[in-house]
This record gives structure tokens, sequence and C-alpha cells, in this order.
């Protein structure tokens, strides 16, 4: 097949991470006889400072236009201070909104190889995999934002319909899980949790009573995230509360650097991101890990473009290039890492022995 793919390196760590998904997209292009063609675009801090804004007008086009978006991160110390009226990570909220991304999938699935980098627990990590939805375009990182000599607010919104189409998400991809989806608020102190919880126990009622649907603090919620994780299936909450149980989430798998994450609304377009920032404490030092990344270009195949055999040989290969003990620095005993380009080069290599049904015939 032939796909049009946009590339948004972004700021930091950003290109670095995706120069290695963009050439494990081009090596199973190749083994598997498709044609992608990749546009690379600004986002964020560098397109800030060639452009004026995070979101360029083309970026935008050209996301529009095609059949997915591959981003790697945004911002940094150059476009952070406090008092700036545009920031990289407004171009961000922004492509996400434009493109009605409502649903941002966060896999965790902690790697046997890996478990050594997880400061929790190995025996409570064995058979971990939860499936975290993310409410993406709505909630307090979208609500109105004023400040004054007093003080500042954000404005916390959420609509029912907005509510209902995220949960009616979460509660059909446990369908074809376990069947198990909690929802996490803090509906003992906000009105749009309580809402939340309204509407996610109507939903699940009305509509999928073969799933199961249980209620859970945001508070205690994350902290069963680490003494039980094992518990948990899909978890559906709001955009903040997403954002951060997901970082948590990554110390179950032993690295921020190794979780992906699929980004969709309605349509097949979808944009696909590692759930990591732009690392400005690594950047520039090629030692980033690029699973999470490259992990992103395998949910991309499967989601936007229906590739599942092709999804199915990167994630093989990452998890071989794990199990070989191909760590970067974030996993990695002292003296044993590779760099950022050594770790792509174990999942290409492996990428070339992939099965495939074209060439098995
Ligand atoms: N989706 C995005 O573009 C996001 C952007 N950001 C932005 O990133 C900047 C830095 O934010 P931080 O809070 O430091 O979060 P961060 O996720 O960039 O980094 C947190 C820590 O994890 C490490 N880390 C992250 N990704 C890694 C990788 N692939 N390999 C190895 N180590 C990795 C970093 O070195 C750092 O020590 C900020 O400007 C923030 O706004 C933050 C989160 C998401
Ligand atoms: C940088 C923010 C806009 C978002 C964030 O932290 C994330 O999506 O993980
Ligand atoms: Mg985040």
């Amino acid at each position: 097949m032939h796909a049009d793919i946009v590339v948004l390196p972004g700021d930091g760590i950003g290109p670095e991470v995706t120069a290695a998904a963009v050439d494990v997209l081009q090596a199973v292009a190749t083994r598997y006889g498709h044609r992608f063609s990749l546009h690379t675009h600004l986002i964020g801090g560098s397109a800030i400072d060639a452009t004026g804004k995070p979101l360029p007008d083309d970026t935008l086009a050209a996301a529009r236009d095609a059949d997915a978006v591959l981003l790697g991160a945004v911002g940094g110390p150059k476009w952070s201070d406090p008092n700036a009226t545009v920031r990289p990570e407004q171009g961000l909220l922004a492509i996400r909104k434009a493109l009605g991304l409502y649903a941002n999938l966060r896999p965790v699935r902690p790697h046997a190889a890996a478990i050594g980098a997880s400061p929790i627990k190995s025996h409570l990590l064995a058979g971990v995999d939860l499936l975290v939805v993310r409410e993406l375009t709505g909630g307090i990182y979208f609500g109105d934002k004023t400040r004054d000599a007093d003080g500042a607010s954000d404005l916390c919104r959420y609509s029912i319909a907005e509510i209902e189409r995220v949960v009616r998400r979460a509660c059909l991809l446990a369908r074809g899980r376990r069947g198990h989806v909690t929802s996490v608020d803090k509906a003992n102190v906000l009105e749009t949790s309580r809402l939340w919880r309204d509407v996610a126990s109507r939903i699940q009622r009305e509509e999928f009573p073969d799933v199961t649907l249980e209620h859970q603090l945001v508070d205690s919620m994350a902290m069963h995230l680490l003494s039980k994780p094992r518990a948990y299936d899909v978890i559906v909450t709001e955009n903040m509360f997403g954002d951060i149980l997901t970082d948590e989430a990554s110390m179950l798998a032993g690295s921020l650097g190794l979780l992906p994450s699929a980004s969709l609304g309605e349509g097949s377009v979808g944009m696909y991101e590692p759930i990591h920032g732009s690392a400005p404490d690594i950047a520039g030092q090629g030692i980033a890990n690029p699973y999470g990344t490259i992990l992103s270009a395998a949910l991309l195949l499967r989601y936007s473009l229906g590739l599942s055999q092709e999804a199915a040989c990167i994630e093989a290969a990452v998890d071989s290039a794990l199990d070989a003990g191909v760590f970067t620095a974030d996993l990695a005993s002292e003296g044993s890492a590779v760099s950022t380009r050594e770790a792509t080069a174990a999942v290409l290599a492996r990428i070339e022995s992939c099965e495939t049904e074209v060439l098995g015939d």
C-alpha cells in the first residue's frame, strides 16, 4: 500500500527518536512491499523559532491531509519562561484538538527482560497488561486560563458528549481485552468528576452490560497502580489524570522511554507519539531510548493503516532486542548501555527476519 505519513520531530530528543522510528517504518515498507511517503514539518519550539507559531498552518494542513502523523516531543528550557505568551506545548494541544483526537491510548506491558529497570518488586509485575485511555481534548488543559494581580485560574470543563465518547471507546477496547474498565476520577471533590462518574456508569449500563466497570478515586489509584498493577485492564480517565498516571505507570515498564501512544478520533487518521517529553537533560547526546517511539510507529501501522502483521513485526523486533539486552542508558546497568542508533540498528536487523505472508507465498 501507499501511505502519506507526516513526521513532526519537534524539540529536544524528539528528532532523535523520530529518526529511529522513521528508519523502522522504511524497513517495514521494504520488507512488506509498501510505500510510505514521509513529510517532515515543524511543531513546538523549533516551529516558534522558525515561524513565531508553535503550530504553523502548513503543519496542520499537512496533518489533515495525511493518513497518519508521527510526533516526537515538544518543549524545552529555551521556551519555558513562565511569562512567555507563545509556548511549544500549545502547538501539541492545538494539533490534538484540531484533528479531533480525543482518545489517547497508552498501553503498559512490562517486558520481562527490562523488569530489573523497574523500581517495583518483580513479583508484582508479572502478567501486568493494562491500557490507559486518556481523554485528550478536554478538561483543564483546554479551559480558559486567566492571570491577574492577585492570582491565576485554569478552568476545568467537560461536556457530557466528551465523556460519553471516550468512555465508549474505552469500553469497546475492553471488549477486545479482558472486559474490565476502571474509571478514574476525583468525584469526592470535583463537579466534573461527578459528571464523569454518572456518564461512565450510564454508558456501561446502557451500552456495555458485558463489560464490568469500577470507579476509583485518582489519589488512591496512584497508589494501587504500583501496589496491584495486575488488577487493571482498561483504565479510562480525564486528560490531566491520564497524563500523570501514565508517567507513573511507565515505572512498571522500567522507563518513560518505553511507552508508546496512539491518539485517535472518529476517523482513521491518528497521531502517534511516545508518552515522554523532549528530555532536555539528555538531548543531543544520542542516548535517548527510541523504543517508545518505534512502538508508536507500530501502533500507527495497526490503527491508521490497518497493517496488523507489520505492527506485530515491529513489536516482536523490539521484544527481541530487549530480550537480547539491547538497553539504552535509562534501562542498562552501568557500562552496558547502547546508543539510540545502536538500539535502532538492533530493531532494524530483527525486522529483516520478520515473517511475511508475501514472501512466504
Ligand atoms: N508530548 C510531549 O511533547 C511532551 C512534552 N513535554 C515537555 O518536555 C519538556 C521536558 O519535560 P520533563 O518534565 O523533563 O519530561 P520528559 O518526559 O521530557 O523527561 C523526564 C525524564 O525522563 C527521561 N526521558 C524521557 N524520555 C526518555 C527517553 N526516550 N529515553 C531516556 N530517557 C528519557 C528524561 O531524560 C528525564 O530525566 C518540557 O518542556 C515539557 O513541557 C513533556 C511531556 C510530554
Ligand atoms: C506537554 C503536554 C501538552 C502533554 C503531555 O505531557 C503529554 O501528552 O504527555
Ligand atoms: Mg505527559
